[in-house]
């Protein structure tokens, strides 16, 4: 089946607008890639130290340096429920490793944030950064320079993201992510949603509401909604760096642990010695990420990945924007209706074909690049068309994934999708460019024309509604959330107050520059407002009373004033006194000072750029990554 045009329009764009920083990027890979194991380019001295503490077996391998020797880099605690099952995985994968004939050390941790247990909280103004920490950390452990390959374990919103960017640093490494999978469904989402708008109207207590939440959030796994998580699955799976299929299958049973053991395998077969040698930086090139964003708008993922997509590119030297994601938008049809989209959890999200069948529904009309480089091997993406399974002796196997639908209220055909366009859109007008997550939200809610009340901080907004000021049409517009005000965090305990007002028949609208969780839904939100309003975003100038325009269907979103006293009014003074100190907060004031908009990722840790017109995607300096290996001998 040829491309779809629009695909290879895009692609081909991004190939282009990529060209230099791209080519500079190859070329550090190909400069870093060497002909035996990496660590042989280190001095006696380092690599005792390196394996100092090995166990015998191993060390007498890694000296020999014949070998590949793999990174594990995890993100390993008790804190996510999707992290937990990682305790065990250090020695599944060593064992593995030395099966095949090869060596597996811990590399590094790196740090994952619960946006769960961090939500509403003053933590949750690290947990965009908290990206960038976790690339970095990658890198701290990958600097060792004695891999030939790298395992990820991370699963989680800005935890995937974070592993990726610093894996794609040393992008003549192969990696594989190796997941958890999803804990077994509790109460419904939907159910989840209605006590705790139940609990804001007052009419359940503490004690119903922390009951309702345990039923919902009750072991190790992944949590079951389509949030940010479990759209990085999704990635893994249409990028092609995962085993296929191993986004979805359970913590803790036989068939998962045999896809853990099996990718420390696989990794041990595609070093730069053996004949498949697959480094993740042309795994993930132009096609992967337009595969990314397809894959992301199919299936109604979280918006957070209009932010981290185009921070991975980057980290390829590969740069996207929103006009990329808008265009696809156009074409690609809604395939799954996964909570916060619909009723359904992964888990029957999985039951019903899963990544398989949404992968296979996607390459037949050519709305994904088939012929793409994934760390299964030969076969480019169709491999992914695959379920793992256990054969009858126990042993991994693949099967392929079913070509009908086993539910038509969670996976629809491409023939008949849920949606002719695909569940992200982008809104752009006198106020900025922002983005809104159409999939989640009823047709009926996607225009709201109503008048602005102006909020400082997302509590205020609350204790507004407890105070009854809100039983009214209106937008809720709140400001100084973006990256360099306070971490751009995640504003999703307003979820259940404007789903209540939405359900008691007003037209309500929030518009802000900071971001949503990937669980969020039902209420129409513009967020990721760019440029933001520290950094000189139009957000700012508006005021309460200003009719704001918030139509998604047309893409529009504006400030309703006469264009005179628009021009004439100052910014409003930013209140951020209190966001910058306490948890940690003081810690973190060179990412927000050096933060790029949401529109260029979010990113910290490239040099700070003079604020563009919003529309020009920011080509930030593209610095060398590889320069390290300037000294190291072929
Ligand atoms: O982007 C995301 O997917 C969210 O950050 C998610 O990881 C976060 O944990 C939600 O807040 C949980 O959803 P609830 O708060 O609705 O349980
Ligand atoms: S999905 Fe969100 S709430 Fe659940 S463990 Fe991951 S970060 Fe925490």
């Amino acid at each position: 089946m040829s491309l779809h045009p629009v695909l290879a329009a895009v692609t081909d764009r991004i190939r282009s607008r990529s060209a230099a920083s791209r080519s500079l990027y190859l070329a550090g890979l190909e400069r870093a890639r060497t002909k035996g194991p990496v660590r042989q380019a280190l001095g006696c001295t380092n690599l005792a130290h390196a394996y100092a503490a090995a166990p015998a077996g191993d060390k007498i391998m890694l000296r020999e340096m014949r070998r590949p020797n793999l990174a594990i880099v995890s993100s390993y605690n008790d804190m996510l429920s999707a992290h937990q099952p990682y305790e065990r995985y250090p020695e599944i994968l060593k064992r593995a490793a030395r099966e095949a004939g090869a060596t597996a050390q811990f590399a590094g941790g790196v740090p994952a944030m619960c946006d769960g247990v961090t939500q509403g909280e003053p933590g949750m103004e690290l947990s965009l950064f908290s990206r960038d920490v976790i690339a970095m950390a990658t890198a701290v452990a990958l600097s060792h320079n004695m891999f030939d390959a790298a395992l990820c374990l991370g699963i989680c919103d800005k935890i995937v993201p974070g592993l990726l960017i610093g894996a794609l640093h040393f992008g003549h490494l192969p990696t594989i992510f190796v997941p958890g999978g999803p804990m077994p469904s509790g109460i419904s989402n939907d159910e989840k949603a209605r006590v705790r708008q139940r609990f804001a109207k007052g009419e359940v207590g503490h004690e119903a509401l922390l009951a309702s939440e345990e039923k919902s959030y009750h072991s190790a796994g992944t949590c079951t909604f389509y949030g940010t998580a479990n759209s990085n699955q999704m990635l893994m799976e249409v990028m092609g760096l995962h085993l296929p299929g191993a986004a979805f299958v359970p913590p803790n049973t036989p068939l998962r642990d045999a896809l853990t053991a099996a990718a420390a395998k696989r990794a041990a077969e595609i070093g730069a010695e053996g004949a498949e040698y697959t480094p993740v930086g042309r795994v993930v090139d132009e096609r992967a990420i337009a595969n990314a964003i397809v894959g992301l708008l199919a299936t109604g993922g979280s918006t957070n990945h209009t932010i981290h997509l185009v921070a991975i590119a980057r980290a390829a030297g590969i740069v996207i924007d929103w006009d990329d994601f808008r265009d696809l938008s156009d074409v690609v049809p809604l395939l799954a209706r996964v909570y916060p989209n619909g009723r359904a959890d992964v888990n029957q999200f999985h039951a019903a074909g899963g990544m398989g069948y949404v992968i296979g529904e996607l390459l037949d009309p050519g709305l994904l690049h088939g012929d793409t480089l994934t760390v299964a091997g030969e076969g480019g993406l169709a491999r992914y068309r695959q379920q793992p399974c256990l054969d009858e002796a126990g042993r991994l196997a693949w099967r392929d994934a079913p070509r009908e639908s086993g539910d038509a209220s969670v996976l629809a055909p491409a023939a008949a999708p849920f949606s002719t366009d695909g569940g992200l859109k982008l809104l752009a007008g006198n106020l900025g460019r922002a983005v809104v997550k159409t999939s989640a939200v009823k047709p009926e809610h996607r225009r709201v024309e109503a008048r602005a009340r102006v909020f400082d901080t997302q509590e205020a907004v609350m204790a507004a509604f407890d105070l009854g000021e809100l039983q009214r049409d209106f937008v809720a517009v709140v400001r100084y959330q973006g990256p360099r005000a306070n971490g751009m965090p995640e504003l999703h305990k307003l979820t259940p107050i404007l789903g209540v007002l939405q359900d008691q028949g007003f037209h309500v609208a929030l518009v802000t520059d900071g971001r949503m969780s990937g669980a969020s839904g039902k209420v129409p939100a513009a967020i990721h407002v760019t440029p933001e309003c520290l950094a000189g975003g139009p957000l700012a100038r508006v005021r309460d009373g200003d009719l704001i325009v918030f139509d998604a269907e047309h893409g529009v979103l504006e400030a309703r004033v006469d264009a005179a006293e628009w021009q004439a009014r100052r910014p409003a003074d930013a209140a951020l006194e209190d966001a910058r100190q306490g948890m940690g907060r003081e810690l973190f004031a060179a990412f927000r000072a050096n933060a790029l908009g949401a529109e260029q990722g979010a990113i910290t840790f490239l040099a700070a750029e003079p604020a563009a017109p919003a529309t020009a995607a920011h080509v930030a300096p593209v610095h060398d990554h590889f320069a390290f290996t300037r000294g190291v001998t072929a």
